[in-house]
């Protein structure tokens, strides 16, 4: 779908007012319902969103019938379908009598999940995503307006007449960002602003902070998608003006994990997340001194749309003002609109508080010194204030006498040196030619394609988590891969910090999902002793090339535990079961495993440098071998890469344990998925 199309679709790249690069024009951005003359672009306009992106030809306008002239036959058909009782639950549902009143009635169908007034009601059954939206689907993810792992499940279509409209809101948290928007019918724009108020369909009374003023609009061409992320679906509203022609649009989300709902739960782990910022913070910072690693802040997250500001700012509030809150008109039903009109009037008001706050902030900092902690809290400064009050106690930063511990409780254990460097041994040489060759430049090779096909914690893992992490808890994922265990970690409220050896898969992590990650070699971190919760270990033992150094993975990890934290080991057993998950069969406990890289998936570029024997072994191996800077011209040619596992016979992963039983309790063995799996505790 929209492959074909002939002319090129735009992508709009950053423009995004911070940066201080001026603004480029590329896209036509329209005021509020105005005629289509009124236009200006992007250029005119001081003041953008970020988070918006807006990617042509996704569905196909050209032939007879046109791919459009389907898809919008299917939809009318649906909806006489659907008129007719014939969808099932609340595919179809009725038009909300208030609506009606306020010309808001365009008609809806909904796949995937069920929204009412902008709540997700998921005990109301819908019909599934049907194949005509599916292909929609794939289109933008061929397009890279969304990637394989934003894979929506839901869709709720509009379909506006001649003066239909939907008023400003702010997507329901409980769908992940971003999700899209595309088009179909007629051109007309999408207008962003904060605060927006629009009682009737046409601008309303606002207050008179001229940001709850603001508006931008964007015109949305005929199979084109809207992609909504960051600010522009968080901090922005966004609202459709009286449609001047029939539209129809498909909105495509995907419904979060539970947890991504803005209840109670959610806030108490946002209040924690701010008071800990400044722990997690030094501990992210350590990392990446010693590292010189790979975290936040990678790069640009792909290119980000941004809009203008468009006209003058409407005129004076016709509201009446009762101290620093306007009252408005016509907002008493305001429930009623898609969701969005009580977000509307509470950010009217919470931008009213926020400003008499901030007034009464720097009136009291003018008169007197103080310190303000990370929860907002404003103190006198009288005295040293500590920065965390309300923290639990093993959240705070360690103190001198920690820092300094002496890492094991018994002498005769393999005492863990406060970090792994400490040992004096450089990573870089520490790593053995068969891992550096058969394990971390592989996976620099197929990062990309790894990650297409691995995108979900494997589900003894995710059990694992949810068992352990609680909001506020450090999480340390030792070899975090493509870091698909730690959306689950921040989904509960936790702090998750990757490490891995690929920058292939790192750069997936930090890139594609903003996780915290850095580069290091995991049987030597530059981690602090006893500052994590939880630590995860999953299918990396399996790729170490030597038992003192699995010894060393093992202790390396549960050094990084507080007492009474749990760590969690998966290992690719020997044992597989016959058509396994995996489908492996080995011969014997060391093997090289093909994987085969398809061709036209670009590898990572691989960035370990070293002249050790490893790379000659990569070209012995070259047909079917290793991965590295060796490779020949084409990074896009398909190959077959032999990755070097150690695969565990019953019994013996928990030996890995031993030497550190003292201050390490095994609580658990088992076997799951053709993995080895321990759950460890550390006990002193
Ligand atoms: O019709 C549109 O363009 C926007 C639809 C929308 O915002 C929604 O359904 O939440
Ligand atoms: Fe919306």
């Amino acid at each position: 779908m929209g492959n074909s199309v002939g002319k090129e679709a735009t992508v709009q790249e950053s423009v995004a007012g911070d940066t201080g690069r001026p603004p480029r024009k590329e896209h036509e951005a329209t005021r509020g319902s105005a005629a289509a003359d009124e236009r200006r672009t992007t250029e005119d306009s001081p003041t953008l969103v970020s988070g918006l992106r807006l990617v042509e030809g996704i569905v196909d306008t050209s032939g007879s019938p046109s791919e459009h002239d389907i898809l919008v036959a299917w939809i009318r058909g649906t909806l006489e379908r659907g008129r007719a009782g014939e969808l099932p639950g609340n595919t179809y549902a009725p038009i909300p009598e208030k609506w009606r009143k306020r010309n808001q009635s365009r008609e809806m169908l909904q796949f995937g999940t069920y929204t009412h007034s902008n709540r997700v009601e998921t005990h109301v059954p819908v019909a599934p995503l049907p194949p005509e939206l599916d292909a929609v689907v794939d289109a933008l993810i061929a397009r890279g307006a969304l990637t394989e792992l934003q894979r929506p499940d839901s869709c709720t279509i509009n379909l506006y007449g001649p003066g239909q409209w939907i008023p400003p809101h702010i997507d329901n948290p409980a769908f992940d960002r971003p999700f899209v928007t595309v088009s179909l019918c007629s051109e007309q724009p999408m207008v962003l602003g904060r605060g927006m108020v629009w009682p009737e369909g046409g601008r309303g009374p606002c207050g008179d902070d001229e940001r709850l003023n603001e508006e931008h609009a964007l015109s949305l061409p005929v199979g084109s998608a809207v992609v909504v992320e960051g600010e522009a679906a968080d901090e922005y509203e966004h609202a459709v003006p009286p449609v001047t022609a029939e539209r129809i649009s498909l909105t495509f989300r995907r419904r979060g994990r539970p947890g991504r709902e803005m209840d109670e739960r959610t806030e108490r782990a946002e209040r924690c997340r701010r008071r800990c910022r400044d722990v997690r913070g030094a501990i992210v910072a350590a990392a990446e001194a010693r590292a010189g690693g790979v975290r936040r802040g990678f790069g640009p997250v792909g290119p980000i749309g941004a809009i203008g500001r468009v006209g003058p700012p409407p005129a004076k509030p016709a509201g009446r003002r009762e101290g620093s809150v306007i009252k408005k008109p016509m907002d008493d039903d305001a429930e009623d609109v898609v969701g969005g009109g009580v977000l509307s009037k509470n950010a009217a008001k919470k931008e009213a508080r926020k400003a008499a706050k901030a007034a009464a902030k720097e009136r009291a900092r003018k008169a007197k010194p103080t310190t303000t902690a990370v929860d907002g809290t404003v103190f006198e400064r009288k005295e040293k204030v500590r920065s965390c009050p309300a923290c639990p106690p093993d959240l705070l930063p360690p103190t001198t006498s920690d820092a300094n511990e002496s890492q094991c409780a018994d002498a005769s254990c393999v005492a863990p040196p406060m970090y792994g460097e400490d040992a004096g041994v450089p990573v870089a040489e520490a790593l053995p030619s068969v891992e550096r060759v058969h394990v971390q430049r592989v996976y620099d090779a197929v990062a990309t394609q790894w990650h297409g096909t691995r995108y979900r914690a494997w589900s003894g893992v995710e059990d694992f988590v949810r068992r352990v992490v609680q909001p506020g808890s450090l999480v340390a994922d030792v070899g975090c891969g493509n870091g698909k265990n730690l959306p689950e970690v921040e989904s509960l409220g936790g702090f998750g910090v990757g490490c891995d050896f690929s920058v292939g898969l790192l750069e997936i992590c930090a890139v594609e999902r903003g996780l915290e990650v850095f580069a290091g070699d995991a049987t030597c971190l530059p981690l602090r002793s006893r500052s994590f919760d939880v630590a995860l270990n999953i299918a990396v033992l399996h790729h170490v090339s030597s038992e003192p150094r699995r010894r060393k993975l093992v202790t390396e990890t549960m050094r990084l535990l507080t007492v009474g934290g749990t760590a969690l080991f998966y290992a690719w057993a020997l044992e597989q079961a016959d058509g396994g998950v995996s489908g492996h069969h080995f011969e014997s406990q060391d093997v090289l495993v093909p994987f085969h890289k398809k061709a036209g998936v670009q590898g990572k570029v691989v960035v370990t440098g070293g002249s050790g024997s490893g790379e000659k072994e990569g070209e012995e191996t070259r047909a079917g071998g290793a991965a590295g800077e060796d490779d020949d011209g084409d990074p896009t040619a398909p190959r077959v890469y032999q990755r070097y596992c150690h695969v565990y016979k019953e019994g013996e992963l928990e030996t890995l344990f031993e030497h550190i039983k003292s201050w390490v309790k095994v609580n658990r063995v088992y076997f799951d998925c053709g993995n080895w799996c321990v759950e460890a505790e550390r006990i002193a």
